[in-house]
C-alpha cells in the first residue's frame, strides 16, 4: 500500500529563522512559504534530491501542531508523508484494521494540490502518518 517517502515534516516555532538555517546553514533549496489555513499551517519544503522536509508553524488559532510545539518549545520531527496510489481504498482498508483516521476521514488538498489524510500517532508507534495520493 505504501510507496514512497513523500516528506518528514519538522514543526517549527518560527518558520523564517528554520528556513534561513536550512537555507544559510545547511545549504539547501527551500521553497517560499504557503499558507494552508485549511491545515492550520504555513509551511516550506527543503528540497532533496531524494525527498522533501517540510518546515512547518502553526497558523491561526486552531492549529493541530499548537499542543505539539507547547510539548516541543524548540520544534521537533512532526510527521512523515507516505505516497499511496489510492487514498480512499488506504483509509478502507486502515479502518478495518482499526486505525484512526483523524478528522473527519475525508482527504483534504495538502501542500502538493493533492490528497491527504493523517492516522493517529498512537496507532503507529508514537508517529503521526499522512498519507498522499500522488
Ligand atoms: C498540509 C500539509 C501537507 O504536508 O500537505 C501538512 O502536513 S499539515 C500538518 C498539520 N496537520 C496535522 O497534523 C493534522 C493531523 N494532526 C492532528 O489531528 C493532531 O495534531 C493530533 C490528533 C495528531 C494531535 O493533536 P494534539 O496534539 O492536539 O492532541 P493531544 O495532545 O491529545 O495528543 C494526543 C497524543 O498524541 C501525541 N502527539 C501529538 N502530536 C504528535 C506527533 N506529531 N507525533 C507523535 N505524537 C504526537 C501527544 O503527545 C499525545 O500523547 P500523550 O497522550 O502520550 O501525551
Ligand atoms: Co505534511
Amino acid at each position: 500500500m505504501l510507496g514512497r517517502v513523500n516528506h518528514v515534516a519538522i514543526a517549527v516555532p518560527d518558520l523564517s529563522s528554520a528556513a534561513e538555517s536550512y537555507r544559510s546553514t545547511l545549504g539547501a533549496v527551500v521553497t517560499e512559504p504557503q499558507a494552508l489555513p485549511e491545515h492550520g499551517v504555513t509551511v516550506v519544503f527543503v528540497t532533496l534530491p531524494n525527498t522533501k522536509v517540510e518546515l512547518l508553524e502553526p497558523l491561526g488559532e486552531a492549529s493541530p501542531i499548537a499542543a505539539f510545539l507547547e510539548k516541543n518549545p524548540a520544534g521537533g520531527m512532526h510527521h512523515i508523508c507516505y505516497e499511496v496510489a489510492d487514498i480512499i481504498a488506504a483509509r478502507n482498508r486502515l479502518r478495518q484494521a482499526g486505525a484512526r483516521v483523524l478528522g473527519d476521514g475525508n482527504p483534504k488538498i495538502g501542500a502538493h494540490g493533492k490528497p491527504v489524510l493523517f492516522l493517529h500517532p498512537k496507532d503507529f508507534q508514537g508517529t503521526l502518518i499522512e498519507l498522499e495520493e500522488v
